[in-house]
């Protein structure tokens, strides 16, 4: 399974070095793939078997873009992994879904292994499951969804951060719902933890999970590690 962490902003790059050699001895008795996206200002070329990836990029390999990294920032390091459409690049920062698909394209140009983020607001939640699909589906324009370098990654925006996650049955339903649309591994992201992380493992067509907050302790992500192995041997 692929058990992917998002640091968002946090840890400072002295932080994240520690972290990474805290988690590297847990990922060494792991055959799950492991993917951490720090800050950016901690990318770096890690000596670890976890692979790093960027939680963000502009699409060019260098320019007058300012404020952003690109193409060659990435390579500096060895990157090849990128987080593309994530929520909160999508309501925050305003991405729109054009400009992702742009940014999915030039990535899938360079080979890049992509995360790629879709999830509803609880607005949409609460409306019927046709608006939502249709919503989801959305977010699907300009993206391709057989590129053999894919991950899709479904995170309802009402659950990330906020301790909700939907019942196991709703997973269940939507990442059906969502591997109608591509074969890719499916994970799920938004509030998981310790202590759901193995229930949420174990519904059909959840191919991994995606961990904002719950990761950002190296035990309590190695333990999640820990969860995955123990459910592939068993
Ligand atoms: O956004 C997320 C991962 O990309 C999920 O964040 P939380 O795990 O903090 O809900």
């Amino acid at each position: 399974m692929i058990i992917a962490a998002n640091l968002k902003t946090n840890l400072t790059r002295k932080a994240t070095h520690k972290y990474m050699q805290e988690l590297d001895s847990c990922v060494q008795k792991s055959s799950q793939e492991v993917i951490v996206f720090p800050a950016i200002s901690s990318l770096d070329a890690y000596k670890t078997d976890i692979t790093v990836g960027a939680q963000n990029a502009y699409p060019v390999e260098k320019g007058a873009f300012t404020g952003e990294i690109g193409l060659e920032h990435l390579t500096e390091f060895g990157i090849k992994t990128i987080l593309i459409g994530h929520s909160e690049r999508r309501h925050i920062l305003g991405e729109s879904q054009e400009f992702i698909a742009e940014k999915f394209h030039y990535f899938k140009e360079q080979g890049f292994r992509i995360i790629y983020c879709v999830g509803e607001p609880l607005a949409v939640r609460e409306s019927s499951k046709e608006e939502m699909l249709a919503y989801l589906y959305q977010q699907y324009e300009g993206i391709d969804t057989q590129y053999e370098n894919l991950i899709i990654a479904y995170e309802p925006v009402w659950a990330i951060g906020t301790g909700k996650i939907p019942t196991l049955e709703d997973i269940a339903d939507i990442h059906s719902e969502l591997k109608k649309k591509s074969s890719a591994p499916l994970l799920y992201g938004g509030s998981v933890k310790v202590n759901n992380v193995k229930d949420i493992l174990q519904v059909e067509n959840v191919d991994g999970v995606l961990v904002g907050s719950a990761a950002l302790y190296a035990d309590h992500f190695c333990s999640m590690i820990q969860a995955a192995e123990e459910l592939e041997k068993n």
